[in-house]
Formats: C-alpha cells, sequence, structure tokens
C-alpha cells in the first residue's frame, strides 16, 4: 500500500485526497462490455471508496485454481457507474480554476487498449476536454479575464516525432527558448471563442490522427495525443495558463511481448521509454524533487512545463474489469501506484 504511506494516511481511510495537490492519480474502472457479458467475463475489481480491489485468478502448480487478492488505494477511484461529468468535477475541473490562476495543468488518461482512456479524455462529444470548455469559456465571459483569449493546439507523438494534427501532419520540433520553457515551433494554434469551435477544430484534429494512422501508426492506440488549451493574453500574446489534455499510448503496447516484426518491437520500445519517463517524471514532482528527467523522451520534454514550477497534474489510470484482463489492470494499477 505505497499510496497509503505516501498520502500519510491510514490504509483503511477511504477520503478523498486534497484537490489541489501538485499530483492527483486517480483510476476509472469501465463497465463490462456485451462481448464480455456474452462470454460470461466476470467484474475482477471491486471499488471502495479510494480503494480498490483487484481479484486475479491464479493456478498452482497442481493445477487447483485460486484467486489473490490485491489491494490499492488512490486519489480518487471512480467505479463503472461514474459519468464523465462525475469523473470531470474530481479531476480536471479543479485543473481549469487553476489555468485561470495562471496555472500550467495536465490531465492524462493512461491504461491498456480498450480500457477507456480516449472515452474519458478525448470523447468528441463528453471527453474531459469537452467539459473542461464549457466551463473555460464561461470564466473567459467574466469581466476579470476580458484581456485573455483561449486558443487549441492538437498534436500526436508517435515514434519519438510530433506532428501537428491540425496541419497536415506537419512535423514539428519542440525546443526551449531563453526562459527555458518548452516551445514546438510552428505548431498551429486556433482562437476559438466557444464550445462548438472548439469541437469543430477538435473533429478536423481526430480525423487526421484516424486517417493518418492507417500508414504510419496502424491505430491510435500506438501514438500519444495532446490537446492543448493556452490562455493568451489578447494584448501582447503572452501566455497566461495551459491546460493540456492527454490520450497516452495504450500501455501494453510498450510491454516486451516477442514481437518478431522489427516496426511493432520499435514501436513498443518507443511507446516503454516515454512511458516509463512519465513514471520517473511523476515519481520526481511527488517526491519535489530537484531534477526532472523531462529529457529522457519527446514526451516528457514536451510535458517539461507540467513538471517544474507553478505546474498540477491529474493522471487517469483507467482499468478493464474483466478476469482475462486482470495482467493488464494490474499493471496499469502498479504504474500509477507512487
Ligand atoms: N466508462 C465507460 N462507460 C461506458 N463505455 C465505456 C467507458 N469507457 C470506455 N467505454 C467504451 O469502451 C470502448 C473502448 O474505449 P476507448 O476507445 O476509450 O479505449 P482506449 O483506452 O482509448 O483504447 P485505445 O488505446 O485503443 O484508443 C469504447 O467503445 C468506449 O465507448
Amino acid at each position: 500500500m505505497a499510496r497509503a504511506k505516501a498520502l500519510g494516511r491510514n490504509a483503511s481511510s477511504s477520503t478523498a485526497s486534497d484537490m489541489t495537490a501538485k499530483i492527483r492519480v486517480c483510476v476509472r474502472k469501465r463497465p463490462l462490455n456485451s462481448k464480455e457479458i456474452n462470454k460470461g467475463e466476470k467484474d475482477m475489481a471491486t471499488v471502495l471508496g479510494c480503494q480498490l480491489a483487484v481479484d486475479e485468478p491464479k493456478v498452482r502448480v497442481d493445477m487447483t485454481k485460486y484467486i489473490e487478492r490485491h489491494n490499492f488505494i488512490f486519489d480518487d477511484v471512480f467505479d463503472s457507474d461514474a459519468t464523465n461529468e462525475d469523473v470531470y468535477r474530481r479531476t480536471a475541473y479543479p485543473l481549469v480554476q487553476y489555468l485561470f490562476e495562471g496555472g500550467k495543468a495536465t490531465c492524462f488518461a493512461y491504461g491498456q487498449t480498450g480500457s477507456g482512456k480516449t472515452f474519458t479524455m478525448l470523447d468528441d462529444k463528453q471527453g474531459l476536454y469537452v467539459l473542461a470548455a464549457r466551463d473555460i469559456f464561461i470564466m473567459l465571459r467574466k469581466p476579470e479575464h476580458s484581456h485573455l483569449s483561449a486558443y487549441i493546439g492538437f498534436y500526436e507523438i508517435y515514434q519519438g516525432h510530433l506532428y501537428d494534427l491540425l496541419n497536415n501532419r506537419k512535423r514539428l520540433n519542440p525546443r526551449e527558448d531563453g526562459k527555458s520553457n518548452v516551445v514546438i515551433s510552428g505548431l498551429k494554434e486556433y482562437e476559438i471563442v466557444n464550445v462548438q469551435g472548439l469541437m469543430q477544430v477538435f473533429e478536423y484534429g481526430n480525423n487526421v490522427r484516424s486517417t493518418g494512422s492507417t500508414n504510419a501508426n496502424a491505430d491510435s492506440s500506438r501514438s500519444h495525443a495532446i490537446m492543448q488549451i493556452v490562455l493568451k493574453n489578447r494584448a501582447n500574446k503572452s501566455v497566461e495558463g495551459k491546460l493540456s489534455f492527454i490520450d497516452l499510448a495504450g500501455s501494453e503496447r510498450g510491454a516486451d511481448r516477442g514481437e518478431t516484426d522489427v516496426k511493432t518491437r520499435m514501436e513498443g520500445a518507443e511507446i516503454n521509454k516515454s512511458l516509463l519517463a512519465l513514471k520517473e517524471c511523476i515519481r520526481a514532482l511527488d517526491q519535489d524533487k530537484k531534477h526532472t528527467p523531462f529529457r529522457q523522451s519527446k514526451l516528457t520534454q514536451v510535458l517539461k512545463d507540467s513538471f517544474v514550477g507553478n505546474s498540477r497534474t491529474c493522471m487517469v489510470a483507467t482499468i478493464s474489469p474483466n478476469n482475462s484482463n486482470s495482467e493488464h489492470t494490474l499493471n496499469t494499477l502498479r504504474y500509477a501506484d507512487r
């Protein structure tokens, strides 16, 4: 129960943690889908407040079957009946508030392919980014924010390279400016004035992502997608806050599965490298370390401003509840468990 220790609270505690913490780690369990139900699969993950128990089916050497229970505690655990609105209130909403305090914030989804990362983060109608945009435009209409305008940028990272999804997948190069800020030169940003506008631009980028995936990355689960909303001062265009939503590549893609295909192996190695680097950076952030190893991958390099200075991060680890995925589920939870 490393998490309980990290939070300095009793392992039996089920109280949700501080919503303004520099880093929050939450878990979302999706419901069993009809295919899993038809196959007679069982729900192996039990949620109790901020605690989660996962029953792993195991077989002894004498071939008898048994169940091993694994317990975890996180900042929040969302059960399968939680709506995106429920998840939003306790994950991205505090980051939206922070954005208007001039902060830089990142909300990302980590998990196995099919566990609900896109559904949570970037679903085109109810993803956390849409719900956040709704509140961002409400805030922007307030007189005290009349000097601000919002811009959207959307890109993906595949095999260590950045591609602009709003500009014909143009290859982009991140660099640092004189003040150690990450600048993605050439990234196309569109000013947006309402949620509909944001959804339209997003939809365009999302189509580019899925069409491009047929030749470059066989499917979207092999790339990291980053959608950012930046608040800029209307007068001098200086950045006054940034909120990024990240749909990470499927975590199982990074595992060494003994693939023989060179391209798949290289993809896996790159995904593995970036996810490990992300974990290292989160650990450094969590432990308030002076050095954050963000240079270890392109993903962490572009997220540098989410790991240093006045930044906040929320990770939503998504899990599938069925027994045949319990190994992946446990890997996801161990990754998320700090
Ligand atoms: N909490 C949920 N409630 C209902 N349906 C869900 C939930 N989470 C995911 N789903 C459904 O499960 C399917 C897989 O989800 P999703 O595409 O978000 O997975 P993913 O983790 O993003 O996978 P990939 O890595 O392949 O992109 C989708 O059909 C989605 O609508």
